[in-house]
């Protein structure tokens, strides 16, 4: 591909354009951002080839645009994008929710719509900025797309081979059954997790706590040091599905005190015996998904998916 745009170049973009530039699959990368701080950085890091602050600009000539901002820019983006995207080019995103991306899509984008591919790579960290960018971040991962009927073929097989190329899973689902259970996967964790930290954090005497807090705390709350925006913007995009999710936890918090106010021994252990196992069975499972085929050629192989060696 001669050019690619990122709108956001953070982890999530900025990772995607190395991936891309890694496997040979483009020639140049053109960063649209907010902060010119963090372009530089993006610049300096061999991340983007060119960069500015202007949609406009950084639209011009794109083959594919990537909008990888929060996902409470995106109207916006789309709004101005109707106009702005070049005939012919792809419009795909990477935000961690797709209900609301696709309506605001809907709204805004027109005839452009047949061109966009929403998508959310399973994949990330509690780091944020260009500088957080890796070119293997998307190595056997998945990446969700959510087609809407209006997509073309063409563009969610172009969007898909060039996931393909980043070394990624490349699964599909509605946007519905998406945010259902990235709600309860994803959303609802980061929610308690930043809700456990705050409440000791405001405690008076809360660095008595952190004093003493170790490796159990830390591998609970590491989430709790990702960008407040981006799961702001995530947690009212998903609020109906996450609502359930927090009653259903609450439901089940409800349960463990009731254990505790009766002394409930065998309960309990019960509750953590099937934890215990749901999660190792999960591990065990992922580890397999990870094994290379008994006749892969080359690691690019990996159990029951085809990912292809980046050459297109
Ligand atoms: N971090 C993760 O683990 C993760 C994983 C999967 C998907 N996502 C999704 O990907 C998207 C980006 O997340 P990230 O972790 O890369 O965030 P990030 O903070 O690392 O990068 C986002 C960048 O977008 C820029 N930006 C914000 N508004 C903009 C605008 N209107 N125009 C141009 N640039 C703008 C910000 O300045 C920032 O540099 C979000 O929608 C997020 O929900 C994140
Ligand atoms: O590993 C992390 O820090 C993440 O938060 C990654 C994570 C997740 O919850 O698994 C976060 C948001 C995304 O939309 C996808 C992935």
């Amino acid at each position: 591909m001669r050019r690619l745009t990122i709108v956001g170049v953070g982890l999530i973009g900025g990772s995607f354009a190395l991936s891309l530039k890694a496997a040979g699959l483009v020639r140049e990368v053109v960063g649209v951002g907010r902060s010119q701080a963090n372009l530089d950085t993006a610049l300096e890091l061999g991340i983007l080839d060119q960069a500015t602050t202007s949609l406009a600009q950084g639209v011009e000539g794109s083959e594919l645009v990537l909008l990888s901002t929060p996902v409470g820019q995106m109207g916006d983006l789309f709004r101005q994008l109707r106009d702005l995207l070049p005939p012919g080019a792809v419009l795909t995103d990477g935000g961690s929710t797709k209900s609301d991306v696709a309506a605001l899509a809907r709204a805004h984008l027109g005839e452009r719509l047949a061109d966009f591919v929403p998508g959310h790579p399973i994949a990330g960290a509690e780091f944020s900025g260009a500088s957080a960018a890796r070119a293997d971040l998307y190595r056997h991962k998945q990446v969700v797309l959510t087609p809407l009927p209006e997509s073309s073929p063409v563009a969610v097989a172009r969007v898909r081979q060039l996931w393909q190329a980043c070394g990624a899973l490349v699964p599909e689902m509605s946007p519905a059954q998406h945010d259902r259970i990235f709600a309860a996967v994803s959303h609802l964790p980061h929610l308690l997790s930043f809700a456990l930290v705050e409440e000791l954090a405001r405690r008076p005497d809360g660095e008595v706590f952190f004093q003493y807090a170790a490796s159990g705390f830390r591998d609970f709350t590491r989430i709790a040091s990702s960008h407040p925006e981006m799961w702001r913007d995530i947690s009212l995009a998903n609020r109906e599905a996450l609502l359930q999710e927090l009653e259903a936890y609450q439901a089940q918090l409800l349960r463990l005190r009731q254990m505790l106010l009766e002394h409930d021994a065998a309960g309990l252990e019960a509750v953590f015996a099937t934890s215990r196992q749901a999660r190792n069975a999960w591990l065990d499972k992922k580890k397999q998904a990870l094994q290379p085929l008994p006749d892969a050629a080359s690691s690019n192989r990996i159990a029951g998916n085809e990912v292809p060696d980046g050459k297109s």
